[in-house]
């Protein structure tokens, strides 16, 4: 299996360190505009290779597109990050440049790829894609929904002093300040809803903290967050390369479900070798549904902006 990761910045090599290391793919190449970056950074973990053990080959390249060939899988990691203070949205004019030609680029060598967006603002960077690409909506997914339910269980299991592992928890809509959904009536410690477990201010300080994740981490770090992205991108390129069919909550294209369309926003998906699968309704309650058609509006407007760009 080949997978491309375009962008060798902080996600874009954390993301295949995560795929080298788990040696999703036999041939992973890491593309970027800045001259000898994604080449020094792979030979970086190449050099891991004797020490982790692992036989993926990472092969650097400064924007050669021939190299990414036959890509089974290609992520888009390429684009500005935001700063303390911004708004992802803000990226947009920028970002939007880069994703659209990388999406063209990439399509040259790799007619049939499924790509996973990760360049914010990621709901309308995904859309762009969609739109871009052509290639059946099936094979674009926005990375978000992987990461912020990663950080909601993170959350409630510092609340609640328990693992991670044992909660099954959820964020849907778009992945922004604002916008996302943290669905906490939904979550699970066990088989158990945690509201159970939590009072009602509890639960309002989970969900907040959940929401302003990367921003809070932009604050401290000086830009954003690396580790949990490449993470979550990884393991999503694993559930599609091992066709696991794992449930992550992902960007993707909606004609209907929760009621929305033409629009990419965060639900409930399968993952497999066919890329995103089916999207699973999980019923959402008057309240959640108000707040899923409040995101979706402000996605809306972002995306609207593209076509004055
Ligand atoms: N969706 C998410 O959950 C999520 C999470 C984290 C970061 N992000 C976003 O991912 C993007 C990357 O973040 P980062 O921290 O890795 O930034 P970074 O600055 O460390 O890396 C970005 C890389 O993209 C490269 N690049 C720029 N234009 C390019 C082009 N045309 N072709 C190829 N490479 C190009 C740059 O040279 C740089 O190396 C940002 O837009 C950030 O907001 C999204
Ligand atoms: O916060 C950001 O701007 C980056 C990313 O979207 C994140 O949630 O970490």
């Amino acid at each position: 299996m080949k997978v491309t990761v375009v962008g060798a910045g902080a996600v874009g090599a954390t993301c295949a360190d995560n795929i080298a290391r788990k040696e999703l793919a036999s041939e992973l190449i890491l593309l970027d505009i800045k001259e000898g970056v994604a080449e020094g950074k792979s030979i970086d973990m190449m050099q891991t290779a004797a020490l982790l053990g692992f036989d993926t080959k990472i092969k650097g390249v400064t924007n050669d597109y021939v190299a990414t060939e036959n890509s089974d899988v290609v992520v888009i990691t390429s684009g500005l990050p935001r700063k303390p203070g911004m708004t992802r949205e803000e990226l947009i004019g920028v970002n939007a440049g880069i994703v659209k030609s990388v999406t063209e680029n990439i399509l040259k060598y790799s007619p049939n790829t499924i790509i996973i967006v990760v360049s914010n603002p990621m709901d309308t960077m995904n859309y762009l894609t969609l739109k871009t690409s052509g290639l059946p909506k099936n094979k674009i997914i926005g990375m978000g929904g992987a990461l912020d339910s990663a950080r909601f269980r993170y959350y409630l299991s510092q609340e609640l002093q328990c693992s991670p592992a044992d909660l099954n928890a959820v964020v849907v809509g778009g992945h922004g300040d604002t916008t996302m959904i943290p669905l906490i009536k939904h979550a699970t410690w066990g088989s158990t809803p945690v509201t159970n477990f939590l009072s009602e201010e509890q639960q309002q300080k989970i969900v907040a903290a959940t929401m302003v994740g990367g921003a809070t981490l932009t604050k401290l770090i000086g830009t954003s967050a690396w580790y949990a992205p490449g993470a979550g991108t990884a393991a999503m390129v694993e559930s599609i390369l091992r066709d696991e069919k794992k449930l992550i909550s992902s960007g993707v294209y909606l004609e209907g479900e929760y009621g929305q369309s033409d629009i990419s926003l965060v639900v409930p998906v399968t993952i497999g070798r066919n890329g995103w699968e089916q999207i699973l309704d999980f019923k959402l309650s008057d309240e959640e549904q108000a707040a899923f058609n409040k995101s979706a509006d402000a996605v809306r407007t972002m995306n609207d902006v593209l076509k004055t760009l």
